[in-house]
């Protein structure tokens, strides 16, 4: 196929070839092989990487299955993800991997399965799988209880480090949490609850002391420290601040939304780490923006309407975010503050870098083609009941975003959104 007079993001406008499932020339007047598209007044990007998902097989497919979770994503722009390990089984043995990587079968879009870290896990047989990561190493409880403590934590990172894969963090220390302050929750349920009270009670001091301490720990063994859905901007500037391997990534939600927004969400808005102020929100988007954060990632935690409309303390933690994280990013580069080339460098380049991914987050000869078209003049408002995740809901409802026309992985149509139809190829295991 040829791509035909696209805009890339960094505003050259050119003709990519596509060969069976890679970019083969970019370039201008390129000769035309197989299907021709017109891309004129149309950007060009490399498919997403969402390097935090959470689509629940084994285990909640009620929640979202591997089909519904990577529809979800490529009808967002996002060609890979990698999910984290707090499924049932949880995925810290090397047949709990196995088994996953079964379930992931079913995934439209590529995809990396990484490791987790309990009392009872076995290194031994995790470690001989091809994990992207270990991690979410949660530092504490958060969906599915796996938080652990700091020697289990000292140790995990050890492991890692002989084994040459990264820690992806979830830093929060729950001996700094405002327990009076999520005991005073009142019993008012989903949009009615007091959801500000989970703010109050997992406070940003949990987040950075964890950081501090974590950044220490992977900079004593010599590891490569990513710091999952950082909130803060105390936190993000420990990061920026520690050696090159320590890396941290931020969601959109964390850039987009605040506690002023919690009474409209309710127990929609309960996640971990929280909502904070509308300061820290603006200075971590802040961050984002001029490139102190490494990339953005969604930490996408569907759960259903059901179980969130449920009073604060039952409510399960989490929110949806891959298929609205490029359109909002995009919609944020029409009237705020980013660009089209810092999306792409947040969205994929990075990503890719920061995961050893070789073949993605670029548009190069050689490179895999994942990509997804845009037209950028072209908004619509968020509406969660036609995004393609099982939980049917999104905390970004009525927000403008811009949607791809198509998205490819490796060559392959994946999304079309025209007839809002899905193709049949396979993702594959990118580990
Ligand atoms: N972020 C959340 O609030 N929930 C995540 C787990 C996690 O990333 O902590 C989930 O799996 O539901
Ligand atoms: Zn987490
Ligand atoms: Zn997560």
């Amino acid at each position: 196929m040829l791509v035909r007079n696209a805009r890339l993001a960094d505003g050259r406008v050119r003709d990519v070839r596509v060969e069976d499932t890679q970019v083969t020339a970019v370039g201008t007047g390129l000769d035309a092989v197989g299907e021709v598209i017109d891309a004129r007044e149309r950007l060009l990007l490399p498919g997403a990487i969402d390097v935090h998902v959470h689509f629940r097989e084994p285990g909640a497919p009620h929640k979202e299955t591997w089909r519904s979770g990577s529809r979800s994503a490529a009808a967002g722009g996002v060609t890979a993800v990698i999910d984290q390990p707090n499924t049932d089984p949880a995925t810290t043995t090397g047949a709990a991997f196995d088994q996953k990587e079964l379930c992931a079968g079913d995934s439209l879009v590529d995809y990396g399965i990484n490791g987790g870290v309990t009392e009872s896990w076995d290194p031994e047989t995790l470690f001989d799988r091809q994990l992207v990561a270990l991690g979410e190493v949660f530092l504490a409880d958060s969906t599915g209880e796996m938080g652990i403590d700091g020697d289990l934590f000292e140790d995990a990172v050890h492991r890692a480090v002989e084994a040459g894969v990264p820690v992806t963090v979830h830093a929060e220390d729950a001996t700094r949490f405002d327990t009076d302050a999520r005991d005073a929750a009142g019993d008012g349920v989903g949009k009615d609850a007091d959801a500000d009270a989970w703010s109050a009670y997992r406070t940003p001091e949990a987040e950075i002391a964890a950081v501090e301490r974590a950044v220490e720990v992977g900079a004593d063994a010599g590891a490569h420290l990513h710091v999952a859905h950082t909130s803060t901007p105390e936190a993000v500037d420990i990061v920026a601040d520690a050696p090159d391997r320590v890396t941290c990534e931020v969601t959109p939600h964390h850039c987009l939304l605040s506690r002023a927004d919690l009474d409209e969400l309710g127990t929609f808005g309960r996640m971990n780490p929280p909502l904070r102020s509308e300061t820290r929100r603006a200075a971590l988007y802040e961050r984002v923006v001029d490139g102190r954060v490494d990339l953005v990632a969604t930490d996408h935690a569907p759960h259903t309407r059901a179980e969130k409309e449920a009073p604060l303390l039952a409510a399960p933690s989490g929110v949806p975010g891959v298929e609205t994280m490029v359109p909002l990013l995009l919609a944020e580069t029409r009237d705020g503050p980013l660009t089209v080339e810092r999306v792409r460098d947040l969205t994929a380049a990075a990503p890719a870098a920061t995961f050893g991914l070789d073949r993605k987050g670029r548009i190069e000869a050689g490179m895999d083609a994942d990509l997804a078209l845009y037209d950028v003049a072209q908004t619509r408002p968020i509406d969660g009941a036609r995004l393609h995740s099982k939980c049917g809901w999104t905390p970004f409802e009525g927000f403008e975003g811009v949607f791809p026309e198509w998205t490819t992985v490796r060559g392959d149509r994946a999304y079309d959104a025209i007839m809002d139809t899905f193709g049949t190829a396979a993702g594959e295991n990118i580990g």
